[in-house]
């Protein structure tokens, strides 16, 4: 299996390193090949290229099987036609990777929670107020005069629809139950359409229950009463505040894993950004990394049938599960001694079955 590798900004590239080796060790362990091609992006690129996303790297994309995407700093991006372009944003546009899908869990120890979570937030990912066009080229966010701004939302029937289809297709893997977030009480167009378009897919799925929720009453149910939840599909900004909320619930924002995933490509991302104020400093959680790549290759396995990526997703998962497990393993996030590098040398040994 191919795999681009960018590693991005701040903690990205110590997460990155972890991750790779990771992939080594079940490679090794399964003989499987991994073969990585590591490029650049982000903000050393900007110095470098003048821009944080150079063209060869999106030429790149279609190369490989799939893409392992670092966490970037775009906050501290110029505007886009300084070269400051959000990698985040573009993948996903570009390459229609419409669902980015994100479990949270809780575990016994880590968790902030009273009651069990077992949850996927499943978030629209290509439109909302997030498209790239939308945060940096001024399309959709506009200052008419200088105290006044104004940002566009874009929700489509289509973008709708497919995002709700995949939502449903994951609860019929799990607990069959879709509870669709919105405001549509107050944003009666644009999360109408949204609701109305869940809606219509869910007819497909008389096996699936779908629920309706208010993104508010959400947020609350999410904390008193996770284990409500089954699969949530959602609008971007939602999908973004609200799997946030979940993974820090289930310990830390550095567990929850990640994927943007459309019908031809797919990104694994951390659900977490990139952490300044921890870079270079051995602190990071590498998980949420680690689990976003073995879900990479569970997607990559299924859609080509290759049965041992689907394995090795599972082989990852399982170590990584039994080093959580170990108080005297984890990082600090969660409440233990350990740095990324130390953490990620248990996940290799699980692997290893040493
Ligand atoms: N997908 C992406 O690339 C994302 C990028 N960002 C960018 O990241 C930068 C920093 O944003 P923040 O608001 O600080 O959010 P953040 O998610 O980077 O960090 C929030 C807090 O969580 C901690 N944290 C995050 N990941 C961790 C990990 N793996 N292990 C241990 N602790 C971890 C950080 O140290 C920080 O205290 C900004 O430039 C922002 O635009 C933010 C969200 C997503
Ligand atoms: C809005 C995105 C481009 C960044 C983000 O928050 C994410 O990757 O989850």
């Amino acid at each position: 299996m191919k795999i681009l590798v960018l590693p991005g900004d701040g903690i990205g590239p110590e997460i990155t390193t972890a991750t790779l080796a990771v992939l080594q060790a079940a490679g090794r362990r399964l003989s499987l090949g991994f073969a990585f091609e590591q490029r650049d992006i982000g903000l050393a690129t900007l110095k470098t290229r003048g821009t944080t996303l150079p063209a060869e790297v999106m030429a790149a994309v279609p190369q490989a099987d799939g893409v392992i995407l670092g966490p970037v700093s775009h906050y501290e991006y110029p505007a886009r036609d300084q070269g400051g372009i959000n990698p985040s944003g573009e993948l996903r546009t570009r390459f229609e990777l419409y669902a980015n899908i994100r479990p949270c869990r809780s575990r016994p120890d880590l968790s902030l929670l009273r009651q069990p979570m077992d949850l996927v937030i499943v978030r629209e990912n290509t439109e909302g107020f997030y498209s790239d066009r939308n945060m940096f080229a001024g399309t959709g966010e506009f200052m008419p005069d200088p105290d006044m701004a104004l940002s566009v939302r874009k929700v489509t029937a289509k973008a709708s629809a497919r995002v709700a289809r995949a939502a449903f297709e994951i609860a019929r893997g799990r607990r069959r139950k879709v509870t669709a977030v919105h405001k549509a009480n107050v944003l009666k167009l644009s999360d109408g359409l949204f609701l109305r378009e869940v809606r219509k897919v869910a007819q497909d799925y008389p096996d699936v229950a779908l629920e309706e929720l208010i993104v508010d009453a959400a947020a609350a149910h999410l904390i008193r009463s996770p284990d409500r939840f089954d699969v949530i599909v959602t609008t971007n900004m939602f999908g973004d505040i609200l799997s946030d909320e979940a993974s820090e619930l289930s310990g830390s924002l550095g567990l929850g894993g990640s994927i943007n995933a459309g019908d031809e490509f797919c990104v694994a991302q951390a659900q977490h950004g990139s952490a300044p104020d921890i870079q270079g400093r051995d602190l990071a959680n590498p998980t949420s990394l680690i689990l976003s790549a073995a879900m990479l290759l569970d997607w990559r396995g299924r859609r080509d049938g290759t049965a041992a990526l689907v394995g090795a997703a599972r082989l990852i998962e399982a170590a990584v599960e039994a080093v959580l497990a170990t108080p005297e393993s984890r990082t600090r996030d969660i409440g233990g001694t350990k740095g990324t590098g130390d953490f990620t040398a248990a996940v290799v040994a699980a692997i290893a079955g040493r």
